[in-house]
C-alpha cells in the first residue's frame, strides 16, 4: 500500500486568552463536568497567559520526523483550530488520497485510542470523497519511548543520592478503565499498559521500587476516577520518610498543561512545602528518539519495518478510516446527561 501524507492528530489547545472557554466547551461537551472544575481550569491557562504549549510542542515535533520521513505532514486537532476537519479537506484540495494518522497517545483506551478514531470518523464525515486514513499502532512499548524514559529519569534523578520514582498518567473514570481493550481481555487496557511502561522503565534502570499514580482527574467527585492522585501520593511518601521524588510522565509525550500545571506547579510546591526534593522528567517530545520513533511506525508500513515492541500486548489501534480496533473495544462510556 502507498500513502500520500502523514496526518499528525492531537488534541489541541488554546492560543490566547479568548480561546480557553470555547476550548474548554470543544473539550467537554457532553461529558458530565461540572462548570466548577471548567472555572478552575480555565485558571489553570490563564495562568500561562490563556496559551497552551501543546500546538507549538507539536510543531516542534513535527518539524523533526519531516526530515525522517518522503511523506508530507499536516497537523489537525480533536478541540482546537488547526481542526482535523479543516486539515483533512486541505489534504483532499492537495491530492491526498491515502494517508497515515498518528495520534499523539501512546495508550489504548477511551480518551487516549478510540476518541481519536472518532476525530478520523468525524473529519472523514465532513470531508467529502475523503481520503482514506489508517491509524498508527499504541507505542507505549516501544523500546524508542521506554528509552526515552529511562534516559530522562536517570537525568532528572541526577541531584539525588536516593530517591522514588514516581510514574504519573492521565487519570479516567474508573468504569472507562473497565471498558478499555476488546471485552474479551477482561478490561483495563489503558491502566494495564501505563503499568506495563512504568514497569519497562523501571526495568531499564534497575530500580528497586517505584509507584504508578495518577493525576488531573476531571468530572463530578462522586463519579470514581483512577486513584491514587499524584500529590496525596507525594505526602504518603513523605510520611513514609522518602526524601526525595523522581515524578515522570509516562502518560504524555509532551510538556503539555497537566505537566506543567498540575506537575511542575501543584505537585511541585506540595514537595516544596513539605520540604521534599522533587524533580520532573522530561517527556519524550524534544527527544530525537521520538522523532525516530514516529519514522519507524510509519515504516511498519510503508518499508516493511518490524513492529519493535517490548511487551505481550498486541500493537493494537491500527485501524482504517476510524474504526473500531474490534467490535466493542474502548465503548465511551455511557454519561450522565447535564
Ligand atoms: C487519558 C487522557 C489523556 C492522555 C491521552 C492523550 O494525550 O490524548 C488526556 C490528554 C489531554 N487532556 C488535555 C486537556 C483536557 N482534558 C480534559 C478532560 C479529560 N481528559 C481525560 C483523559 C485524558 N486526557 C478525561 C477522561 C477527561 C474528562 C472529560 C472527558 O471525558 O473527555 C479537559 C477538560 C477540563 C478538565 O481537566 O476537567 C482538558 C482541558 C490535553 C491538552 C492539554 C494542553 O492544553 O496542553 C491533553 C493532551
Ligand atoms: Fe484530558
Amino acid at each position: 500500500m502507498s500513502y500520500d501524507a502523514l496526518l499528525w492528530l492531537s488534541f489541541g489547545g488554546p492560543e490566547g486568552p479568548e480561546d480557553v472557554r470555547p476550548f474548554l466547551e470543544n473539550v467537554t461537551r457532553g461529558r458530565g463536568v461540572p462548570p466548577e472544575r471548567l472555572d478552575e481550569v480555565e485558571q489553570h491557562y490563564l495562568h500561562f497567559g490563556g496559551v497552551s504549549p501543546i500546538n507549538a510542542l507539536n510543531r516542534q515535533a513535527i518539524a523533526a520526523v519531516e526530515p525522517l520521513l518522503d511523506l508530507p505532514i499536516y497537523f489537525g486537532n480533536r478541540n482546537w483550530h488547526p481542526m482535523v476537519e479543516d486539515t483533512l479537506a486541505r489534504m483532499k484540495a492537495d491530492g491526498v488520497r491515502r494517508a497515515l494518522v498518528f495520534p499523539t497517545s501512546a495508550y489504548g483506551g477511551y480518551s487516549a485510542c478510540r476518541q481519536y478514531d472518532e476525530d478520523i470518523l468525524r473529519a472523514r464525515a465532513a470531508v467529502p470523497d475523503a481520503p482514506e486514513l489508517v491509524k498508527l499502532r499504541q507505542f507505549f512499548d516501544h523500546p524508542l519511548f521506554i528509552d526515552s524514559f529511562a534516559e530522562s529519569v536517570r537525568a532528572a534523578a541526577e541531584p539525588f543520592d536516593e530517591y522514588r520514582v514516581v510514574f504519573t498518567a492521565h487519570s479516567v473514570p474508573v468504569s472507562a478503565d473497565k471498558a478499555a481493550g476488546p471485552p474479551e481481555e477482561g478490561g483495563h487496557r489503558y491502566s494495564r499498559q501505563v503499568e506495563e511502561a512504568s514497569r519497562l522503565v523501571a526495568s531499564a534502570l534497575s530500580l528497586p521500587e517505584y509507584d504508578v499514580v495518577w493525576q488531573s482527574r476531571s468530572g463530578p467527585p462522586q463519579i470514581p476516577w483512577l486513584e491514587p492522585d499524584v500529590v496525596d501520593h507525594i505526602e504518603a511518601l513523605h510520611d513514609k520518610g522518602v526524601a526525595n521524588v523522581v515524578v515522570c510522565p509516562i502518560g504524555f509525550v509532551s510538556d503539555h498543561l497537566e505537566v506543567v500545571w498540575d506537575l511542575d506547579t501543584e505537585a511541585r510546591d506540595r514537595a516544596a512545602e513539605l520540604g521534599m526534593g522533587f524533580a520532573r522528567a522530561a517527556t519524550p517530545n524534544g527527544d530525537p528518539r521520538f522523532a525516530q520513533l514516529v519514522a519507524e511506525l510509519v515504516g511498519e508500513h510503508t518499508s516493511d519495518l518490524p513492529a519493535r515492541k517490548l511487551s505481550a500486548f498486541p500493537a493494537a489501534g491500527c485501524t482504517l478510516n476510524g474504526a473500531p480496533c474490534v467490535p466493542l473495544c474502548c465503548e465511551p462510556a455511557k454519561r450522565p446527561a447535564r
